[in-house]
């Protein structure tokens, strides 16, 4: 089928700065122009005694790749697009969108409906059916079942719920015998098309626990895991492969002084910092895990991070 991605690192990590509002950069942020995998982040550190003259410090950062303010919904989605199709592959991929409240997580996973700002999952799922179709003339058929599942207050909510009563099902994570995660009580739909799956993401879009918080009109106050299980068949090859593409939108740290979070703001403030926490450390434990040799990692399963914006 198609290259395989991971020969070089199963854990990739992309930062995206976004725009000021009005466009550009922020001051505190310097790009270099001739390598776009570096970023650097200037502090001014005041003087503790008051005696000497504020002096400005440096702190220089590298990723895989940085995306400055003008970098393009479909530039970001080029980076991503051959791991995308890895899932095709057989290969479980993972994409997390990480980054300070306001930085621009939802825009650069769902973005608007116009084309050019279509967001990494629009884009995904365009591909997926694309390419899926193409493989078709080569023997294989898939079938693809969607869930889209929001982490709140340290409890999962089913965002294709479309039942009517208050009451709404309770969900447990469980892993069957051979290691696979399924959420019971969850919609898994069967989608054979990427309108379908579009009508999917907009429900799921209306479901979402969202709210105004002094930093984000808007702002995101769960994680978000839309999720694609994929299963291919060649029976000409007598071959097949099984992958669950996971593409989340994280809900963004927060620093109480600057997010003013009170009341129910503030404790879902508390549960999100608190997984996020978690999640680093899972991410740093992964990170450390990593085979080096090419033949070790080719026989690993993908995972890629994708961080959006500048904390
Ligand atoms: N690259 C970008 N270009 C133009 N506008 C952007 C960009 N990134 C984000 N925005 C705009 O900035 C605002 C905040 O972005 P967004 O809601 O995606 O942030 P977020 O990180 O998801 O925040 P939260 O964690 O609070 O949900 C939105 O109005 C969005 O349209």
């Amino acid at each position: 089928m198609s290259e395989n991605y991971f020969i070089s690192g199963n854990i990739r990590v992309f930062c995206r700065v976004r725009p000021l509002v009005g466009g550009g950069l922020p001051k505190h942020v310097q790009l270099a122009t001739s390598d776009n995998k570096a970023i650097t982040l200037a502090k001014t550190e005041e003087s503790h005694t008051g005696k000497t003259a504020d002096t400005q410090k440096n702190y220089n950062f590298s990723f895989d790749r940085v995306f400055g303010p003008r970098a393009s919904q479909q530039e970001v989605f080029e980076e991503i697009s051959l791991l995308v199709q890895s899932a095709l592959d057989g290969y479980n991929v993972c994409c997390f969108a990480y980054g300070q409240t306001g930085s621009g997580k939802t825009y650069t996973m769902e973005g608007d409906e116009v084309d050019e700002t279509r967001g990494v999952i629009p884009r995904a799922v365009q591909q997926i059916f694309k390419a899926a179709g193409k493989l078709g003339e080569q023997g294989w058929e898939f079938t693809f079942t969607a869930s889209f599942v929001e982490i709140y207050n340290e409890t999962l909510r089913d965002l294709l719920y479309t039942g009517k009563s208050s009451k709404r099902p309770e969900h447990e994570i469980r892993k069957t015998t051979s290691n696979e995660v399924t959420i019971t009580n969850l919609t898994y739909e069967r989608v054979s098309n990427e309108d379908q799956v579009l009508g999917l993401i907009a429900l799921a879009n209306q479901n979402r626990s969202t709210a105004q918080t002094a930093q984000n009109d808007r702002s995101s106050r769960s994680h978000s895991v839309f999720q694609l299980d994929i299963e291919g068949v060649n029976a000409g090859r007598d071959v097949k492969c099984k992958s669950t593409l996971c593409l989340v939108d994280l809900a963004g740290s927060e620093r109480m002084v600057k997010s003013q979070s009170q009341g129910d703001r503030f404790k879902e403030m508390t549960a999100i910092n608190g997984s996020l926490s978690n999640l680093g450390i899972v991410i740093a434990a992964l990170g450390l895990d990593e085979p080096t040799g090419p033949a070790a990692l080719r026989s690993v399963r993908g995972r890629t991070v994708t961080g959006s914006g500048v904390n």
